[in-house]
């Protein structure tokens, strides 16, 4: 059996950015980047000035005549002498002929005329053109993860358009007989479905909103229609029926539509039965269908392809390192995906463990990493542990 770094590194390979695509900036937040921005104009784009006050040629005078007034928007221009100034506002284009504005504070006004109460330096309070940004510098790298800062600083361009990296189409294929919808009591031998409500919502909350949801009972003939369909999707996410069970049909009717299994199963608990292939370009992960097993291989691999897949090329689980506080043993011969707490870098393990069981997800707030190879951790020990649960 793999292990979960072997796992892993052949999602890697097998991964891909999807096409490039161009979309309106206002739709843009979240993708990434397909290409680099380069300012297609200076900014600020003509002088500014950055206070309310006076525009005047900086030199030895005192007393100033106020010829004019200049607010943001404003674009005539003035004959100014040295002992003329022009009453501004921020964000005003700044007269050719004036080299420095004094703040409104700093003046005293007498009619038309203002005497300077202190001096500023020479070019005080004028942004110049392209200050922020000269024309023709690249300013945004490809790969880049679109922000609302970034949407706003290209809107500041009068960009409207981006070229990103499609995202993922996805279908969730939910299997099993056992499963209930909400709202009635439960039948005899019955359980509330709840992987495709979980999935879904970690899929949206990561901006991976196209998801499709299919629900099939537990037979052949149907889960290989219902794979078929799904994929259609650039990744194909299944839950439960992968096991070897008698009722287990996921792995048959995969292969049955000519899906090529790249790896089955994956030396971890929970979460060992997961099935990774592909048919063409689409990727497919079956999850097991066990709640923790699924949410848990979720994390690490399918969102690890969702996110290449969207163009976060250099896309790595982001680990953090803590301290375990109690001792605690590994016999399993596996890695461990616990679930514990994290506060102040010192991890605290919970005692409900299991593939079934979510009430630990639901409470935790890190996914602990415990290598196959540590038997016995001490107190003390360095853990990896992914944050979960977190705003
Ligand atoms: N003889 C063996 N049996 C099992 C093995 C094994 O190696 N040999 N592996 C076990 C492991 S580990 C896991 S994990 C599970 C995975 O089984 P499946 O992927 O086939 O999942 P199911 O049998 O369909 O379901 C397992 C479990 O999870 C519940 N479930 C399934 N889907 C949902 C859902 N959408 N919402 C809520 N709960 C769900 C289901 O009722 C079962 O209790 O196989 C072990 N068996
Ligand atoms: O590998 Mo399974 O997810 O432990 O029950």
């Amino acid at each position: 059996m793999i292990s979960v770094t072997e796992a892993l590194d052949l999602i890697k390979r097998e991964t891909t950015a999807l096409p490039k695509t161009s979309i309106p900036l206002e739709e843009s937040n979240g993708y990434y980047l397909a290409e680099p921005i380069i300012a297609p104009m200076s900014l600020p784009p003509f002088r500014q000035s950055a206070m309310d006050g006076y525009a005047f040629r900086h030199g030895d005078v005192t007393e100033l005549e106020v010829i004019g007034e200049c607010k943001a928007g404003d674009a005539h221009e003035f004959e100014l002498q040295a002992n003329q100034a022009v009453r501004i506002f921020t964000g005003a284009r700044v007269p050719d002929q004036a080299d420095t504005v004094i703040i409104q504070e700093h003046v005293e006004v007498k009619g038309k005329m203002i005497s300077i109460q202190k001096l500023p330096a020479k070019s005080a309070n004028v942004r110049k053109i392209g200050e922020q940004v000269p024309a023709g510098e690249q300013v945004l790298a490809e790969g880049l993860k679109i922000t609302e800062s970034i949407i706003g600083f290209l809107a500041g361009f009068g960009i409207t358009e981006v070229l990103v990296f499609n995202k993922p189409k996805i279908t969730l294929i939910v299997t099993g007989n056992e499963l209930q919808e909400p709202g009635r009591p439960l039948n005899p031998g019955a359980i509330y479905e709840s992987n495709a409500i979980m999935l879904k919502s970690a899929l949206i909350s990561r901006g991976f909103d196209s998801v499709r949801i299919l629900k099939v009972q537990d037979d052949l003939e149907s889960t290989k229609r219902v794979i078929s369909l799904g994929l259609e999707s650039d990744v194909l996410l299944i839950s439960g029926g992968i096991s070897v069970g008698d009722y287990d049909f996921v792995n048959e009717a995969l292969k049955a539509n000519g899906a090529k299994e790249i790896f089955y199963k994956v030396n971890q608990k929970p979460g060992k039965p997961i099935w990774f292939g592909k048919k063409g370009e689409t990727l497919i992960f079956a999850l097991p269908g066990n709640p923790a097993s699924s949410l848990t291989c979720f994390l690490i691999y399918a969102l690890s392809a969702l996110q290449i897949m969207s163009g976060n090329v250099n896309y790595d689980l982001d680990f953090s390192t803590g301290v375990l506080r109690h001792s605690t043993t590994n016999k399993f011969g596996k890695t461990l995906f616990i679930l514990g707490t994290e506060q102040d870098g010192q991890l605290d393990i919970y005692p409900k463990q299991a593939s079934s069981m979510l009430i630990s997800y639901a409470l935790g707030n890190a996914l602990i990493l415990i290598p196959e190879e540590k038997e016995v951790l001490e107190a003390g020990e360095r853990l990896s542990y992914l944050p979960i649960n977190r705003n």
